[in-house]
Parts: C-alpha cells; structure tokens; sequence
C-alpha cells in the first residue's frame, strides 16, 4: 500500500522553476510538496546556464585584455583549459544539490526525492528514491514544472555512435581535439565557442545559418567572432549520416555528399517540454505541447487545479521567463486559494499573469561579441500586425571606444508608430548583455519615445547608443 501524504500543492521538479512556484505557493500561505528526481535546481544549475557560462567567460575576459593596448602586452599565456574546467565545476557545486535542498528547506517546502506522475484528479503517486511508493494528495493544485528534454533528430545512423548531449558537453571533464556541432541555435553557438577557445577545433554545422531568430547583422557579428576563434561554420550544411570512423571518432556526412570528422559530436538541436511518462493520460490529456495561459493554468481541466509552467509549458524556454512564468502561477494558486479579488481571471499585466512572455521576452546570447534582443524583430511585429518602423546603427559611442579599441557593435530598435512605444531591441557587441535590461524595461513599462528621451545615458558608457538611436529615429 502507498504511503499517503495530503498537502496543498504538489509541484512536479525542483528545477529553477519549480523551486520558484512552490516558494511563492508557500509565501501565499499554502503549504507545498516539491518532487525531484535528480537535482535540486535542475538542467539551468547543473547542465546548461550556470557551466554553459562558466565555459564562457574566462576566454571573453581574455580577450578583453587583448582588445586593449596597455594591458594586451600583459597577456602572455592562452587559457588554462583545466583550470576553466575547474571553476566550471565550483559553479555546479561538483553536481551536489545539498545548498539547494537546504534552501529548499529553509524556505519552508516540503523536498520528496522520486519520480512523480499523475494518478488522477490532484492525486500524484511518487516512485521515491528511498523505495517508498507515496501517494500525495493536493488540496489546490499540481504544477507541473518537469523542464524539457532534448530533440534527437532524425539523422541516419545517430543511433549508432556515443554522441554528446548539451549535458555531456557541459559537464565534460576534457577537451576534445576535434568537435563537431550540429545545431546553429543559442546552444551550438555557445558551446561551440567555449570549446574552440578551450583548444579544440571546431566545425559548426548550422543548416540554416546561427541564431536564426536575431537580426542578420546581429548574426553576422557573431559568425565573424565565431571565426575568429577558429570555429569553422557551416552555413546550410544539413547533416544526413552519421558513423563511427575506426580510430572512435565521428564522421557527419552532408546532404551535399560532403563530410566532416572529429572526435566527438555535440547534437544541440532544440528541446521540447519533457511531458512523457507523466500520467497526463489519467486525467484525459496526451503528451503533446499543453495548452496554457497566462497563469499557466491547463486548459481542459474541470476545476482548474493542474498548471505548467517554465520549459514543460513550451512558451518560452528559458530560466528568467520560466521563473516570471512560475511568480504568477504560484501567486495565482495562492490568492484562488483565498479567492483573491482579479485572481480568478486576471487582466493583462496584473501579477497573476506572465504577459511578457509574449511580448517583452530578452535573451541573451553569451558569446563574444554577444548577441541581447528583447520583444520582437521588425518582422515579427508586422506579421503581429503593428505599424512598425525600424532603426538601427553601428554602436560608436565614446563609451564603445573605451571599452575596447577598435569596438564593433550594432543596435536596434522597432518602434510602434501608431503607439509611439518600443516594441523590440536588439544589441550586438562585446559587453552589450548589460544594456539588454534598459531596453526590457523601456518595453515591458510601453514608455512613450518622448519621454525615453529624457532617460539621458550617462558619458562615456555603452548606454549612449539609445542618443544615437534616438537622435537617428528623429528626436
Ligand atoms: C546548454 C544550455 C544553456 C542554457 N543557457 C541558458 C541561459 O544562459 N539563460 C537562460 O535563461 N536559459 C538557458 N537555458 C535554458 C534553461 O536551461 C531552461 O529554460 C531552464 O533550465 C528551464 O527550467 P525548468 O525548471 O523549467 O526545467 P529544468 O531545469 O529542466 O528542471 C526540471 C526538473 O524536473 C525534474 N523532473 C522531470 N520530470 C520529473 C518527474 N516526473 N518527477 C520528478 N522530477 C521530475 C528534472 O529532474 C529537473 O530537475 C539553457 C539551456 C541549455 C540546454
Ligand atoms: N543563452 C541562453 O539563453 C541559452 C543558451 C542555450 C540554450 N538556451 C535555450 O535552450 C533551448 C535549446 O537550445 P538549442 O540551441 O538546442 O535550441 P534552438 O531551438 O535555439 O536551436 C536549435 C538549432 O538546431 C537546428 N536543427 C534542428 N534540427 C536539425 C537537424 N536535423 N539538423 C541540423 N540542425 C538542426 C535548428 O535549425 C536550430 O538552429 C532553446 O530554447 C534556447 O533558448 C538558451
């Protein structure tokens, strides 16, 4: 017989977002289950953000140094692969959750490691590490907030060799001579740099192109970064085999009948919310993208009570929406717990509600040159069908000179006409990450050009790019 537990919410993962939802259910007065079957903090802590940029940072610190005379004639080494690899193991507190259970623990929720599954309506059954089987039972809700798993694509063969995960590669322990990447998105780019400036040689396999959802000159800055650590991209190069060459090794071979070897293979192909083997089928749902809105309540559900949130929703995959995403759908539990006035069926921007998901969502990308864009590109808000102008510059700023000599940035703005409001920004350039959350907040507040005008950049920082960009619109 299973054990029984009652409570008021149980939230499936103890990923970032999870850990979020159950704190802020917790905060509301409720009281909260969180199961985890791995890791407390899930793939952002462990396999993905946190080592992805560990990887990063010392070879864009390097090459800082190098961009400036005075304290370029100071470098005189390359970076210290092991010790990279060791700092990126601090970051990951050597793949030990104990800090994040004791924070889990302080914050007053209650941790069952296990594997958890829908039994039915607000009943989740838990196969527990311990052996136990659990049976809890939710007085309000259930969250799912489970993450996401990597899409394998269909590449003949793939099956066949020992190919590395965004996983394996940011927990390696070594450098491979020879990498090849396939996937031209935010992760193949990334860890593609990383590796090349880690020692290995590199071919990025991107068939559309890197970064297919940033602006081109955006693009092109990063290519050119890319190249100039020795990555070799390969634009339209469509992998359609792949095999085990005899001295272990890989060989990818193109659409085009060409191919490329190396020693390993990273495949960074997308991901897609990780809902299989979750028993939505006991309470009429299939494994196929949930239907979510803005408190992530899953809609077909009588009496409300199952939510998704973060990368097992499927909206935006990303650590900082999924946790907004989580801030409003423990909130919104919590105060229809209490049947809070504007709970119920929220309007737009109130904070039981995760609106900026679709419209004022940043990303940035950790490369160097970096790559930031928040809300949408000129396309996207005339397929939205807003009445969009767009205008853009090189960042030349006494701040950009500064900070790196022979400085090479872009920006970009698109402006609403009817509303006179931001509705999207992209920047591109060494240092620019920093500049994403003026742009988010110029966005996210619809603060009118005219008086973004008066929001005066301070001399001689990066900022001034919003004067030229301004000045160039035609204030
Ligand atoms: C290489 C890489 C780099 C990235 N870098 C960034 C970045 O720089 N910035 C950014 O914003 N985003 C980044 N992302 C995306 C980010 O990692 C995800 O958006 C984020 O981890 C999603 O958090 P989550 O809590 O929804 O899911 P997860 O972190 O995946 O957590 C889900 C948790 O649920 C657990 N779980 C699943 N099923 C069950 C079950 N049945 N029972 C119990 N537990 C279960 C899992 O073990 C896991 O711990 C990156 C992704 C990758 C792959
Ligand atoms: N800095 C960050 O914020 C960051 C970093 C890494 C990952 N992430 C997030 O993690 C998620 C996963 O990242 P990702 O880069 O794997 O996904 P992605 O969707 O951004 O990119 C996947 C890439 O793989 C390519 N691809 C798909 N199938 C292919 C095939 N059969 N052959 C060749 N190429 C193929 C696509 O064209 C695309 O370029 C994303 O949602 C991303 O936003 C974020």
């Amino acid at each position: 017989m299973p054990e029984t537990v009652q409570t008021d919410v149980v939230v499936i993962g103890a990923g970032a977002v999870g850990e979020n939802a159950a704190d802020r259910i917790v905060r509301g007065g409720l009281s909260a289950v969180l199961v985890e079957a791995d890791l407390v903090g899930g793939e952002c802590s462990y396999w993905a953000c946190m080592p992805s940029k560990a990887l990063l940072r010392p070879g864009t610190a390097l090459r800082e140094a190098r961009s400036l005379a005075g304290s370029r004639e100071a470098v005189t080494g390359t970076l210290d692969a092991a010790a990279v690899l060791e700092r990126r193991n601090s970051f990951t507190s050597n793949w030990d959750d104990a800090g994040q259970a004791e924070w889990v623990a302080g914050a007053g929720i209650d941790l069952i490691r296990g594997r958890a599954r829908l039994a039915g309506e607000r009943e989740v059954e838990v196969a527990a590490t311990d052996g136990r089987t659990l049976r809890i039972s939710a007085r309000h809700a259930v969250v799912l907030a489970t993450g996401s798993a990597p899409a394998v694509p269909p590449i003949e063969g793939l099956d066949t060799v020992d190919f590395w995960g965004t996983r394996e590669a940011t927990s390696a322990a070594e450098i491979p001579a020879r990498l090849v990447v396939i996937g031209g998105g935010v992760a193949g780019v990334e860890l593609a740099q990383a590796y090349a400036r880690l020692g290995a040689k590199v071919v990025l396999l991107a068939r559309h192109g890197i970064l297919g959802s940033f602006p081109e000159p955006a693009r092109m800055l990063v290519a050119e970064g890319l190249g100039a650590d020795g990555v070799e991209v390969r634009a339209s190069a469509s992998p359609a085999s792949v095999r085990r060459t005899d001295d272990g090794g890989v060989e990818v071979t193109l659409e085009d009948g060409g191919t490329v070897t190396g020693d390993r293979l990273l495949v960074a192909t997308g991901r897609r919310p990780a809902l299989a083997g979750l028993g939505l089928e006991t309470v009429g749902l299939g494994t196929e993208m949930l239907d979510t809105d803005g408190s992530g309540r899953v809609a077909g559900i009588d009496g409300g009570w199952l939510y998704a949130v973060g990368d097992a929703a499927g909206k935006v995959l990303l650590t900082h929406q999924g946790k907004y995403e989580a801030r409003a759908a423990g909130d919104a539990i919590a105060a229809r717990a209490k049947q809070e006035p504007g709970s119920a069926e929220p309007d737009a921007w109130s904070r039981f509600t995760a609106t900026a998901d679709r419209f004022a969502v940043p990303q940035v990308v950790f490369t160097d040159p970096e790559a930031a864009m928040v809300g949408r590109t000129v396309e996207q808000a005339r397929e939205d069908g807003i009445n969009a102008s767009e205008t853009s510059l090189d960042i030349a700023v006494a701040g950009s000179a500064l900070y790196a000599d022979e400085y090479r940035g872009w920006a970009q703005m698109v402006v609403d006409e009817d509303r006179r409001v931001l509705v999207g920004v992209t920047f591109a350039g060494p240092g620019v990450s920093e500049l994403l959350h003026s742009a988010t907040i110029a966005i996210a507040g619809e603060v009118p050009l005219d008086r973004l005008w008066h929001a005066v950049p301070a001399y001689p920082t990066i900022s001034e790019v919003w004067l030229r960009l301004l000045e160039k619109y035609g204030l």
